[in-house]
């Protein structure tokens, strides 16, 4: 559905050149939730403004939908654009009109006539729950309410894409959590594909199917949000799934464990299958395993499960052991003092 090719971007500053984009490609399909995460200056917000051209990449392709944006005429892109709706972090509202206004306004000027505003601002205000703020002024609202008028607009011109510029970053837990379910909601009532771009890992554990890290304007590791999950490579991927479950160790610690056995970090997908893998170990195996900490959640709508254990026994038991768990799909860390976080294979 988009799929960006080689695209360079450099602004020229006072500083110097800046390359915010360099030789990045990314594919996102039809249906999918694609989070984009980084740091501060990683090049996010320049990719995403890459997608709806604005922001005009120095070379590469941008397709949407099977058709390059970069070769079309100004006009043809305009009709391109209304395809991809886009979302912000300051939510972009006209102060001086109503909720109602600032979703027929912009429907106004694309040409629709009065009865198909009326209807169309109707159904995209109930959709996001707002229909009873019509006549409200964005000051009379609240950063959620607002981001909800916002995603009403953007959906009004029934897009086949919604870009998500850290549309949750300006709010609190508890209304980010809201926002969150509402682009669930969209995407899956509705068929929208959603490329989200975001610094906070915990949106991308709750709605994307897949994730990009961005560092320095590259991608540094990308795949589906399951696997970075369980096996970040890069460092940065590691310290943002640290982010969110992190299970540290003390080194004197670890170092105690390490001599009589084995500390490794097991995750595992579904309620249960982490539980009676590890039972069965005990019974098949001469080793002791004991949960040292664990924590369970939510990867989108499948159960994420994470146990920190350290297997005491015999090196070639314990090895059994491990490849007996990865076989009943648990996926295994190793946590060493020299690579605290190094694959067991
Ligand atoms: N219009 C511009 N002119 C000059 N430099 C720019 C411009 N836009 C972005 N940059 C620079 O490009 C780099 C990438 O910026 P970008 O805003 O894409 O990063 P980001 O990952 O979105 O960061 P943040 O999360 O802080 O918004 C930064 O070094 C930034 O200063």
């Amino acid at each position: 559905m988009i799929e960006l090719k080689n695209i360079t971007k450099t602004f020229t500053g006072k500083q110097g050149n800046i390359h915010a984009l360099k030789d990045v490609s990314l594919s996102v399909d039809q249906g999918e939730i694609f989070g984009v995460i980084g740091y501060s200056g990683a090049g996010k917000s320049t990719l995403i403004r890459c997608v709806n051209l604005l922001e005009k990449p120095d070379s590469g392709s941008v397709k949407v939908n099977g058709v390059d944006l970069t070769t079309l005429t100004s006009g043809k892109l305009r009709e391109a654009r209304s395809h991809i709706g886009m979302i912000f972090q300051g939510f972009n509202l006209l102060k001086t009109a109503t909720v109602y206004d600032n979703i027929a306004i912009p429907l106004k000027l694309t040409g629709l006539d009065k009865k198909e505003v009326k209807s169309r601002v109707n159904k995209y205000l109930e959709i996001v729950g707002l229909s009873e703020k019509q006549n409200a002024y964005p000051a009379e609202l609240s950063g959620g309410q607002k981001q909800r008028v916002a995603i009403a607009r953007a959906l009004s011109h029934e897009p086949e894409v919604l870009l998500s510029d850290e549309a949750t970053s300006a709010l609190d837990p508890d209304t980010t959590e809201a926002i969150l379910d509402l682009l669930l909601k969209i995407n899956k009532e509705l068929g929208i594909t959603i490329l989200l771009i975001t610094h906070e890992m915990n949106v991308i554990q709750r709605i994307c199917d897949c994730v990009a890290v961005m560092e320095n304007g590259e991608i540094i590791e990308e795949g589906r949000t399951k696997d970075i999950f369980t096996s970040p490579q890069h460092s940065t991927t590691k310290r943002f799934v640290n982010s969110l479950f992190s299970h540290d160790i003390p080194d004197d610690l670890l170092e105690e464990l390490s001599e009589s056995g084995q500390v490794a970090t097991l995750s595992f997908f579904g309620e249960s299958s982490g539980d009676p893998a590890l039972a069965l170990v005990t019974k098949k195996y001469d080793i002791f395993p004991n949960i040292l900490s664990g924590n369970i959640t939510r990867l989108k709508d499948e159960a994420f499960g994470q146990l920190l254990v350290h297997f005491k026994g015999d090196t070639a038991e314990i090895h059994k052991a491990i490849q007996f768990l990865q076989e009943k799909q648990v996926h295994v860390e190793g946590v060493t003092l020299n690579e605290r976080h190094q694959r067991i294979s």
